[in-house]
């Protein structure tokens, strides 16, 4: 099943490549491959992206100079392409993830590529309450403050059910509620904005995972009800998320081992992604700006996919 064939090392070592050009992957007759578009890093793309400065005042005129970002799973796929938009519009970011030795390594070509002190990475399971609050005192003694939260760490493995909504679900509940302990104006944060990365799947079923289809409605549920929430209370932080469809990542390899009990419905699942076509990080990444800077948008789900952008109307029940 060809579709499937790239190893953890190919897209380890093509992560960079994988960010300025756009992936073809393995469809019988060409179907599903990735459309063609501008990424944030490639050098055209000025509407929404800025390029790196290596020296922090060149960030002053940004839109995110002097914010400050936590983005979790930031050290492969899209958490990893989120940091470099974050960075290249002028915030600090602060990469949280289970893998030190990469995360080491990525922070160390950050600080070369966008300048001294715009990072820091801090080893933290989104699993551990206190390695995430550790991870968020460490920000803020290192940056001064928090102001947006990218709760993006998610595994899929129907296998391990369990592990998969520990982290796909409760890491993002846990983050947020940290997150609004920093920002909540009401007890001295200055606010902010939470993005929470969910899936085209917590929109509707993936029948071949049910259990990361339910981890990703609950973010979606969860994302709303909290946006709801601050409004209502006036903690001043908004709280949107991110529904991206298949994307070339490490998470999209191996996948009938993935689905464990459900690999019978690894088919279905290439006829879909046939279907749909994939993206890139760069594609889906480039889409948390709007997200982050217009104060307008709380309690969105944006579904981004071949087709592009789509922010999703959801039926009214009140
Ligand atoms: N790849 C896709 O097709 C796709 C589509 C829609 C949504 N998503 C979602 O996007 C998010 C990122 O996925 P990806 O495709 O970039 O995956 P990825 O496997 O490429 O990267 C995930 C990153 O999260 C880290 N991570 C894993 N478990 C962690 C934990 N417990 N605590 C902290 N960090 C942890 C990993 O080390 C890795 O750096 C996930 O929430 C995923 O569900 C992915
Ligand atoms: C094999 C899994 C690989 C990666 C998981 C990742 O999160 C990607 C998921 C991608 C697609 C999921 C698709 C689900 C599709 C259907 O349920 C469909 O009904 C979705 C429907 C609606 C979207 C909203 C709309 O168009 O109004």
């Amino acid at each position: 099943m060809g579709i499937w064939r790239r190893t953890k090392h190919e897209t380890m070592t093509n992560n960079n490549e994988q960010n300025q050009q756009t992936r073809a992957v393995d469809f019988p007759g060409g179907r599903g491959q990735s459309r063609s578009r501008q990424t944030s890093l490639d050098p055209s793309f000025e509407s929404s992206c800025r390029h790196p400065s290596t020296s922090s005042d060149r960030t002053a005129d940004m839109a995110l100079s002097g914010k400050t970002a936590v983005v979790t799973g930031a050290v492969m796929g899209i958490g990893r392409a989120m940091t470099e938009v974050l960075l290249q519009n002028g915030a600090k970011v602060a990469l949280l993830d289970v893998n030190e030795s990469e995360g080491k390594t990525l922070m160390e070509a950050l600080e070369k590529q966008y300048g001294q002190g715009r990072t820091l990475f801090c080893k933290a399971d989104v699993q551990s309450e206190e390695q995430f609050k550790a991870a968020f005192e460490k920000t803020t003694e290192t940056f001064g403050g928090i102001d947006i939260l990218c709760n993006n760490a998610g595994i899929l493995n129907e296998g391990l059910w369990e592990k998969t909504v520990a982290i796909n679900l409760m890491g993002v509940i846990r983050g947020t509620y940290l997150a609004f302990e920093h920002m909540n104006k009401l007890k001295g944060g200055r606010g902010g904005v939470i993005i929470n990365t969910a899936s085209m799947a917590g929109l509707g079923p993936l029948p071949s995972c049910p259990v990361y289809t339910a981890t990703k409605h609950g973010v979606v549920g969860f994302t709303r009800a909290m946006a709801a929430n601050s409004a209502l209370s006036g903690y001043g932080i908004r709280v949107n998320t991110l529904c991206p469809g298949f994307v070339q990542t490490e998470l999209f390899t191996e996948i009938p081992a993935r689905l464990a009990q459900h690999s019978h419905l690894a088919d279905a699942t290439v006829q879909l992604v046939e279907k749909l076509g994939t993206i890139t990080v760069s594609e889906v990444a480039q889409h948390i700006l709007e997200l982050v800077t217009d104060e307008t948008k709380n309690g969105e789900a944006l579904l981004v996919t071949p087709a592009g952008k789509q922010y999703i109307t959801f039926p009214s029940v009140a």
